[in-house]
């Protein structure tokens, strides 16, 4: 056995990634640790091509450590198991993370060459995934003129110019007021259905889990504690009683009633209050 001194310098596996291939995410007994404290515990997950997951559970449980780690970017952290991911992999934080200094056009085409291997052109492709975003003659605005919603719309924009198979959104919407978030959903699904990457975000959003994702994960004491899909048709409600029922099932697995009282101090479950609800458009008729 490795000096502990070794041990906590080892670092983190690195994702492998399989170019061209339009593959799956795969995790094997991933493990994270910081210092003594493991957070991330043998985790199994497989997310097929194209698939919509939402990540939910208690703050500190893990979500952001797992998603770093699909992503890359765990540095800080030791670890052990497998992880295989598309090459293609776009990050949204819940922070634009746009550069002040550059105007959006710029922010949006950070790090991107100026033509692809195709010959595209790639100002081109940002204008296009600007326009697809709702933010068409903003290009040469500075970040610092967005709204909060514009600014996420334009990290939006940002992640679709490579192209994702896969899109990693961590909190995306946490910021942003209760209005502009409805509105984020449905473009975030628009997108997806436009260009179908897989998607795994990282919610605390209980409703937002079960109306934008097609299955439902809760991280609890490092492992996947519930692996739930949710078989509704799109566009989705809110106002939907079957989405309810997914809703009061996640809550529970959160240890949450649907008042919003810890469940250990429910005498009786109470019904789910119906939130405000806005259809979440979807062109494709799911079954
Ligand atoms: N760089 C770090 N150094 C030490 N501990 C860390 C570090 N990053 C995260 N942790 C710890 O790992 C645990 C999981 O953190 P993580 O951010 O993944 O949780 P989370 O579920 O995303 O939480 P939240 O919902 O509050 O964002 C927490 O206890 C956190 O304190």
């Amino acid at each position: 056995m490795a000096p502990i001194a070794e041990q906590l310098t080892r670092p983190a596996v690195r994702p492998a990634v399989h170019p061209g291939v339009r593959s799956a995410v795969r995790l094997t007994g991933l493990t994270r640790s910081f210092g003594e404290r493991t957070v991330l515990d043998g985790i199994d997950l497989e997310i097929p091509p194209g698939q919509f997951v939402a990540l939910l559970g208690h703050s500190g449980s893990g979500k952001s450590t797992l998603l770093r780690a699909v992503a890359g970017l765990d540095h800080d952290t030791v670890g052990d198991g497998q992880l295989v991911t598309p090459a293609r992999v776009s990050v949204v934080f819940q922070d634009s993370r746009l550069l002040p200094w550059r105007r959006v056009l710029d922010n949006v085409l950070l790090g991107t060459r100026k033509r692809d291997a195709d010959g595209r052109d790639a100002a081109a492709r940002g204008r296009a995934a600007l326009a697809e975003v709702g933010l068409a003659g903003r290009e040469n605005a500075w970040p610092g003129q967005l709204s909060g919603g514009e600014q996420q719309r334009a990290a939006l924009a940002r992640s679709l110019v490579p192209e994702p198979e896969l899109l990693l959104a961590d909190e995306p919407f946490g910021a942003l007021d209760a209005l502009t978030r409805i509105r984020m959903h449905t473009l975030l699904r628009e997108l997806w259905q436009r260009h179908h990457p897989t998607v795994l975000l990282v919610t605390h959003d209980v409703d937002e889990a079960v109306v934008l994702a097609d299955r439902v994960l809760v991280l609890d004491h490092g492992r996947i504690a519930v692996d739930l899909t949710i078989d509704r048709p799109h566009p989705r409600s809110y106002r939907d009683p079957q989405l309810g029922e997914y809703r009061e099932r996640l809550l529970a697995a959160l240890g949450v009633r649907p008042d919003g009282e810890p469940a250990s101090e429910a005498a009786q479950a109470a019904p789910a209050p119906a939130p405000a609800a806005e259809a979440v458009p979807d062109r494709r008729t799911e079954n």
